[in-house]
């Protein structure tokens, strides 16, 4: 199904399920009105008729209702589970994607903050949030019928009803500002946090651990004190608006007790206008009430959906049919994550399958991140880069036809086996012989639990191990192109005489191959070109029969 399709039975399976909630809410109100009409029917007719029949008629109308009410209750209860359930699925995975892309383009700390507003719109979700708004249907129902008995009882709860939302608006006006600065506080100090504890090794080696949790317990602390701000002022009100509530049911009775003595209301009236009253100021009150989990879950849910606009995927080009076989690239213009240096300027690039390119230069010339922009896991300001005739950023395309080793290995969370198969479901002999194809098998059939090592972060893999897996998870499946980022980083002489043999087999079998090295002379024997980028953006490429000739 297309996007665009699935987006329209989104929308369509959306409104369905809010059809019926809505459906389901106003049986709800029915039951719940049926009540005080019961009430009153028994104190202004049963107790002047003495009548048992009506009375056990009556009674089993009121336990059915309840009953019913309570069903239908349990059903949309059910129904908004499943449904904020699955919404909340679908932002995460939304909001995943756009953490990634982020990441890519240099900005990790709003990725993670984001991840931490995708639990904040889920908390709202999650909660009696979306029923306390169903609920609601209630307060208009009951003033009606309030209305019906005497147009006294309609307006007091008209007053007090629209108090209380005055109240609602208070709340939100006095804290508005205060969440707002909590929740960014909040998530810039996570984001520092996380940033300083990432290089684990180096903290504890020089001894920087407590310097570095003393610089940042001030950021924590003021995080800590206004969110603490905005829920003392929130709580207030939420107190101002109960207490509201209940004087609601007081005026009511004491109204409805002058309009008996009066004889313009009988004494069931008086009962029946308590309860509504009740009810129909209950539901406004259970909002204020969640205020906090509306403010910041809003919020949360705003920032979100900006950020995940932001960081859309970017449209991909329709397959050239015409292209030559290989990869293409045509005026590539790559610049630092953050803009504001062009690495490479206008880049085109034809090399054909059964090809190796070098690519060289010096410290921060852009090497690394030109792999990454021709894979499309960075922004470029302006061109192309195709396989085979196909946008090198299609995920689908990376996933079965690319190969990438990206500088310091970067294993996940899983095992050996799960990061050479790429957490797919290939079986357990493909992975074993990518591991063969580059020679790492006998160092993983040495490790403590072979195949089955962990292999995330928190591993005790060596540098050679972890660039071992990462290569045998580069050549995992036979890619058409491989990308790699100083494959021999880290390797011993037998291990890097292996991967030679690896490049040079995957090259016969009609691969394209690039990588980057700070050692030209140990791929001397292999590389078909060599491109030289320089600091100032130029490049230039130089067939390997004259690789000792730099620009
Ligand atoms: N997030 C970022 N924001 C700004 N500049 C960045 C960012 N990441 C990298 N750079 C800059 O981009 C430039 C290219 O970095 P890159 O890692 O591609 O260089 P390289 O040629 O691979 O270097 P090396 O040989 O040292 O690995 C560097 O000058 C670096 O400072």
């Amino acid at each position: 199904m297309s996007a665009h399709g699935r987006t329209i039975g989104d929308h369509a399976g959306t409104a369905g399920v809010m059809a019926l909630c809505l459906g389901l809410s106003v049986g709800v109100q029915c039951a719940l009105l049926a009540s005080p009409l019961l009430t009153m029917h028994v104190f202004d007719g049963v107790l002047q008729s003495r009548n048992d029949d009506t009375l056990l008629a009556l009674t089993v109308g009121f336990v059915l209702m309840v009953s019913l009410g309570g069903l239908l209750r349990y059903l949309r209860a059910r129904l908004v589970a499943t449904a904020t359930e699955s919404a909340g699925m679908r932002l995460q995975s939304g909001a995943l994607g756009a953490s990634v892309r982020g990441a890519m383009a240099g900005d990790r700390a709003r990725g993670l903050a984001a991840l931490g507003d995708v639990s904040e719109v889920r908390r709202m979700l999650g909660g009696a949030v979306a029923s306390d708004l169903l609920d609601l249907l209630t307060v208009p129902a009951a003033i009606a019928f309030l209305f019906l008995l005497h147009p006294i009882y309609g307006w007091t709860a008209v007053g007090g009803c629209v108090l209380l939302a005055l109240l609602g608006a208070l709340a939100d006006r006095t804290t508005r500002a205060l969440v707002r600065s909590a929740m960014s506080e909040q998530a810039r100090s996570t984001a520092a946090l996380t940033g300083r504890l990432r290089g684990r090794d180096m903290l504890h080696g020089l001894g920087m651990l407590r310097a570095t949790l003393q610089r940042w317990r001030p950021e924590g602390q003021r995080a800590i004190e206004l969110g603490d701000a905005a829920q003392r002022r929130a709580r207030a009100i939420q107190g101002l608006a109960s207490f509201t509530g209940l004087m609601l049911q007081m005026v009511m009775v004491t109204i409805g007790a002058w309009l008996v003595a009066r004889q313009e209301a009988s004494t069931g009236s008086l009962l029946a206008a308590t309860m509504l009253a009740g009810m129909a100021a209950a539901p406004v009150s259970r909002v204020v009430a969640t205020w906090r989990d509306w403010a910041f879950g809003v919020a949360a849910w705003r920032r979100l959906t900006g950020f995940i606009a932001t960081n859309a995927p970017p449209p991909w080009l329709p397959h050239d049919a015409e292209a030559p076989a290989g990869l293409h690239v045509a005026n590539l213009t790559v610049t630092t994550p953050d803009g504001t240096r062009t690495l490479v300027r206008a880049l085109d690039l034809a090399v054909a399958p059964g090809s190796v390119l070098g690519v060289r230069g010096p410290n921060g010339a852009g090497k690394s991140t030109l792999l990454r922009a021709l894979l499309g896991i960075c922004a470029v300001r302006d061109g192309e880069r195709r396989l085979d005739g196909h946008d090198l950023r299609m995920p689908g395309l990376r996933n079965a036809a690319v190969g990438y080793l990206p500088q310091g290995a970067q294993l996940l969370h899983g095992s050996v086996l799960d990061n050479i198969r790429r957490f797919g479901d290939g079986d357990a002999a493909s992975a074993v012989a990518a591991a063969r194809r580059v020679g790492a098998h006998d160092a993983i059939g040495r490790l403590p639990r072979g195949y089955d090592t962990p292999a995330g972060s928190q591993s005790g893999l060596s540098g050679g191990q972890r660039q071992l897996v990462a290569l045998a998870r580069a050549f995992h499946g036979a890619p058409r192109l491989l990308v790699l980022d100083e494959p021999e980083a880290g390797l011993d002489a037998a291990s890097i005489a292996l991967l030679h043999a690896a490049v040079a087999n995957a090259r016969d079998a009609g691969a394209v191959i690039i990588l980057v090295t700070h050692d030209p002379a140990e791929w001397a024997g292999l590389a078909t070109e060599w491109l030289d980028l320089a600091a100032d953006g130029a490049w230039h490429l130089t067939p390997a029969a004259k690789a000792g000739d730099r620009p």
